[in-house]
This record gives structure tokens, sequence and C-alpha cells, in this order.
């Protein structure tokens, strides 16, 4: 690959596996992201989804392999500063902060991501009102129910400027308007050139949104490629 493909590719893994202890959780994904693109990652429960996921977020290292987001390797120092800089996640189990309201919690995010109080000050009210969370804007996490505690960390991910924006399951838990509002969030991103990675179980959710999908089957890779022929492939072995 030449390094003007590697920098017009927001990510790239290659080759990333993970063992926990003996079992082999990921044997090895090859994954690229463009701006503006978005993949889905697909694959029934304990396929290899979130492992992969933490793999490229840089929270677990890889047995083998290697992972670039914007250049820049998450698992080594100084870059994982720049490649989580870049990179916007919204996890499959958020956490917040016990003592945080919801509001605040997006001041925090924005903040430390540089985002200028003036843009603030409008772009919080209207996630909030768009996610329907601004009548819980001064609420804390444990007063909120889970598909709130999710549009919340969803928010977080979305007040911050990101190259990549990787979301692991992020349809469980909300019901189909709320469902329905996250393909426009994401269809949005993309618009804005941001590069998307989800995962899911829902084949359904990815219609529309999907441009690529890699499916895993316990670890291993076993389709990809453009959406509308892995949704054929996955509807021919009797998948919905
Ligand atoms: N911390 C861990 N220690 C040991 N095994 C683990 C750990 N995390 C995951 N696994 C195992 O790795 C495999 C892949 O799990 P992973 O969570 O990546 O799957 P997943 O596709 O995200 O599943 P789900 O859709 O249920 O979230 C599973 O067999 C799981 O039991």
């Amino acid at each position: 690959m030449s390094a003007t493909t590697t920098a017009e590719t927001v990510l790239r893994a290659r080759g990333i596996a993970h063992s926990y202890g003996r079992l082999e959780a990921l044997a090895g994904l090859t994954l690229d992201v463009r701006p503006g693109e978005c993949v889905a990652l697909i694959g029934a429960n304990g396929s290899g989804k979130s492992t992969a996921v933490r793999i490229i977020a840089g929270m677990l290292a890889p047995t083998s392999g290697t992972v670039e987001i914007a250049g820049a390797d998450p698992h080594v120092e100084p870059d994982g500063e720049q490649a989580r800089a870049a990179l916007a996640l919204v996890p499959d189990n958020p956490l917040l902060y016990d003592d945080l309201t919801i509001a605040e919690h997006l001041e925090l995010v924005g903040l430390a991501h540089g985002v200028p109080d003036d843009e603030l000050v409008v772009r919080i009210p209207e996630l909030l009102d768009r996610l329907g969370l601004e009548p819980r804007r001064d609420f804390l996490p444990r007063e909120l129910s889970r598909g709130m505690r999710q549009k919340t960390a969803l928010a977080c991910a979305l007040v911050r400027p990101a190259k990549l924006l990787v979301l692991d399951e992020p349809v469980v838990g909300l019901d189909p308007p709320s469902q329905q509002l996250l393909v426009e969030l994401l269809q949005e991103a993309k618009e804005a050139g941001v590069a998307v990675l989800f995962t899911t179980h829902q084949l359904a959710f990815a219609d529309g949104l999907a441009d690529r999908a890699v499916v895993l089957q316990e670890g291993v890779v076993l389709d990809t490629g453009a959406w509308a022929k892995v949704r054929q492939r996955a509807r021919e072995r009797g998948w919905q």
C-alpha cells in the first residue's frame, strides 16, 4: 500500500487477532474504513465483534496484527494519544460518571476535545433535543433508563470532532424511533466525512447505512464485501 492510501484510510486494521487464554476469540481481521464510509461488523453472540472493537480502540492488545487510526497506532505511545483523539467510541456497555449530569457529560467531553464554548452552547442543547434527552439534561445517570444512558453515550461521541466513529451494538436497547434517529445521525456523520464502524447482529439495521460489511463467525471472517452482496448471502444462509 502506498503512503497516500494509508493517509486516506481512516481505520486500517491488518490481521488483528486475540486469544483469551486458550480461546482464540478473533483469528485475524483485516479491515479498512475510509472517510464518509460505513462498515458493519456482523456476527452472532460471541463471534468476536467486541474483541475487535476493543483492539481497534486501543483497549485490548492484539495477540497479532496491527491497527492504524488516521495513521497512528492506538497501542503505541505517543501515537496512541493521536489515535484516541481521532476516535469516538460508543462501547456496548458505556461507563458514565455517577456524579455528573447528562449535560455535564457532554460539556466535559466537548471541552476535553477542544470544542470552543460558543459551539458547545449550541451543540449540546441541539443534540440533547434530537435524542429526547433535553428534559433530563440535569439528571444523573442513575436517574435514567438504560436506553437514555445509551443515548447519552452516543451524544458524548457526537459532541466532539472525530475522524472515526466506532459503535459496539448501538441498536440494542433502543426503541424503533430511536433506532431510526440513530440511522439518521450516522448518515449525517458519514455525510460530514466521518468513517463509521458499527457492530450488530441485527442485519436490518445495516440496510441503507452500511456500504460494506464483514461477517464474523467464532472469530473467523466468514464473509466480506459490499453490503448488498453480504446481505444477500446472509439471507441465503438463512440469517434474516
Ligand atoms: N475477558 C474475556 N475473557 C475470556 N473470554 C472472553 C473475554 N471476553 C470475551 N471472551 C470470549 O471471546 C469470545 C468473543 O467474545 P466477544 O465479546 O468479542 O463477542 P461478541 O461478538 O461481541 O458477542 P456479543 O454479540 O454477545 O456481544 C466469546 O467466546 C467470549 O466468551
